[in-house]
């Protein structure tokens, strides 16, 4: 697709591609349970890789069909400490890792097929491209989504976690997905600096050589999870070579404008968005509860207000659906055309 890999220009370079903006998939957990999995597991999401990949890869298609330019691997909660805890042994969780970015492609290969079989033969936009560009995001999860808790929304860990023990935690899982074909890492749902630093050491230890993004979660506006500043989390961001992208995911979406704006503060870098639904998650019995939810035509209405604030990747984590991305395509469909002005 022309993109370079080691380069600070990848995702600006992509969303030129894409006419100025791109739309990032929805929840895939939410959209596995609705398909009838049972997520209740310290695997969650990741339990599908084991138990029905297939309702992965149909899920991922689904998303592509509503419009998805990025869509993001089952890892989230797959971690060789988790998969060791079920029996699995490490050659087997490397595989399992593996897989769920291969699912991801195999999705996209299905989606090239159809189109090229398909009525449409131009993307538009008069880029020139035959097909839509998508990329393939490996999720990783934090240490908190390991723990299964919904540790991931306190982002408190206890004295016995540092930067290096975080950075052990996640170090063969990064190796082993910056290796498996994906286009870039989605660190996602990052609950508090700590971690962030970790990623950004762990990148430049490592060499890694695709590109990432770092996205954290509030709840507050301010604040990530754990109380720690923002802009402080976003500067780490910001400083890391290897990161191409910042921003928020599962997140209410009425902090989300103020937290872009933030962000902007401390980086040129591009701005990525995909917050949950504003229901919040019960950890102990594995729920959302429909406390503050916000409809999808609701969620759509904040699209503009986004962009305007400078993100330029929409998309939706935790209880947003294909519809919800359907209507987000529209909107950023609609912008691109006009050329990103009002
Ligand atoms: C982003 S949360 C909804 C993921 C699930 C959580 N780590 C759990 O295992 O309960
Ligand atoms: N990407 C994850 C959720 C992160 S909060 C998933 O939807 O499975
Ligand atoms: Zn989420």
């Amino acid at each position: 697709m022309g993109l370079k890999t080691g380069s600070s220009t990848y995702l600006a370079d992509f969303l030129r591609q894409c006419g100025g903006y791109a739309v990032i998939d929805g929840g895939l957990a939410t959209e596995l349970e609705r398909h009838g999995a049972d997520l209740n597991d310290p695997l969650w999401s990741a339990k599908c890789l084991v138990s029905s990949p297939h309702l992965i890869r149909r899920v991922h298609l689904d998303y592509l069909e509503a419009g998805a330019n990025i869509i993001i691997s089952a890892s989230y909660q797959a971690t060789l400490q988790g998969f060791e805890a079920k029996g699995i042994s490490r050659d087997e969780g490397e595989t399992l890792l593996k897989r769920s970015v291969e699912i991801a492609c195999e999705a996209r290969n299905i989606y090239n097929d159809r189109a090229g079989k398909g009525s449409w033969d131009d993307f538009g936009d008069g880029t020139g491209l035959k097909r839509k560009p998508v990329l393939v995001a490996a999720s990783v999860g934090s240490y908190g989504a390991y723990l299964a808790d919904g540790s991931e929304y306190s982002g408190i860990y206890g004295d016995a976690i540092n930067v290096k023990t975080l950075k052990d935690f996640h170090r063969r899982r990064v190796q082993v997905l910056a290796n498996s074909g994906a286009d870039l890492i989605a660190f996602e749902t990052t609950p508090n600096k700590m971690e962030a630093q970790a990623y950004a050491e762990l990148l430049e230890e490592e060499a890694v050589n695709i590109p990432a993004w770092f996205s954290f979660s509030s709840k507050d506006g301010n604040n990530v999870v754990s109380g720690d500043s923002m802009v402080e989390c976003a500067s780490i961001a910001d400083s890391c070579k290897q990161v191409v992208g910042v921003g928020i995911n599962c997140t209410p979406p009425r902090y989300v404008k103020g937290l872009i704006q933030l962000i902007r503060k401390v980086t040129s870098k591009p701005i990525l968005v995909y917050p949950n639904s504003g229901e919040t998650y019960d950890g102990e019995k594995k729920e959302w509860v429909a406390s503050r939810g916000v409809a999808e035509e609701d969620f759509v209405s904040y699209v503009e207000k986004w962009c305007e604030a400078g993100a330029s990747l929409v998309g939706g984590c935790c209880r947003t659906t294909p519809n919800t991305i359907r209507a987000i395509s529209k909107v950023l469909s609609s912008r691109s055309h006009r050329g990103g002005l009002n």
